[in-house]
């Protein structure tokens, strides 16, 4: 018997995921299609019948739109949203801005998803001559954070995005479930992948082929232990969602499969 329902949601498009570059820490906002995506999330969220009584985001623009404009739609935007840097997206390190495609033809297929999907392959760290390091170092929401810039990740493996993420899940999202709140995390692709590893118990080989759409919400079912009972839920249109997972696949292909 589910206990508990937890949301997960990758945020709608950003200007970036458009254009096929790995934004990461970049603060990109939603595209005109990711507005939309996270207006029709919260419209379908609404139709099914669900509530929120907490949201959690990280502190990357794209992930607290998404969430507003969910909330939004859902005619409950009193509903608190709290934000921490441990729900950012995976620091991609010194590929942040790169094209995922031109890199596929640089390095090849197989190397582009060594470095999206594995789960312990740490990419290449930015250094202070990377084009985008002041701008994300300089950011004055890296001053709010409960561990110092100067120990903020400089590049991050799926592994260590979880060994962030842990702590806040365990110390701040954790007891909210337990007291009964039903609970929307909005944030990004590798963050929502690692809480799907930790919580669905999937193998570091397994989780390689775990890709997770712009905008459509995951629902799980969890037991008193916080343990799925049956498998994730992407709430809509099944054929739509499958298309959508392929894109995302194929942005690191050098030449999609058609
Ligand atoms: O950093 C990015 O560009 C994407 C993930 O890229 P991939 O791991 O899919 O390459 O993160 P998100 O759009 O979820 O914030």
């Amino acid at each position: 018997m589910s206990k508990y329902k937890l949301f997960l949601l990758r945020h709608g498009e950003g200007a970036w995921n458009k254009e096929n570059r790995f934004c990461s820490w970049v603060d990109q906002k939603l595209s005109e299609d990711g507005v939309k995506e996270a207006q029709d999330c919260g419209r379908l969220l609404k139709e099914q019948g669900y509530k929120f009584d907490l949201v959690f985001t990280s502190i990357l623009s794209r992930s607290i739109q998404t969430a507003w404009l969910v909330l939004e739609a859902m005619g409950q935007e009193w509903v608190p949203v709290v934000k921490s840097w441990r729900l950012n997206e995976r620091h991609y390190g010194s590929l942040i801005g790169l094209n995922r495609a031109e890199m596929a033809v640089q390095h090849g297929d197989e190397k582009v998803k060594l470095w999206r999907r594995s789960y312990d392959i740490t990419p290449p760290p930015i250094d202070e001559s990377h084009p985008y390091f002041l701008e994300i170092y300089n950011d004055r929401r890296y001053t709010t954070c409960d561990v110092s810039k100067e120990n903020l990740p400089r590049a991050e493996s799926l592994k260590e995005v979880l060994d962030r993420l842990l702590p806040y899940w365990d110390s701040t999202v954790v007891p909210e479930i337990r007291n009964g709140r039903t609970v929307l995390i909005s944030a990004h692709g590798n963050s929502c992948r690692a809480l799907l590893k930790h919580l669905e118990g999937i193998s570091d080989e397994d989780i390689v082929s775990v890709t997770l759409p712009t905008g459509i919400p995951v629902l799980l079912e969890l037991d008193e232990n916080l343990r799925p009972v049956k498998p994730r839920q992407l709430l809509g249109d099944q054929a739509k969602i499958q298309a959508a997972i392929k894109k995302v696949e194929d942005q690191g292909k050098a030449k999609p499969s058609t």
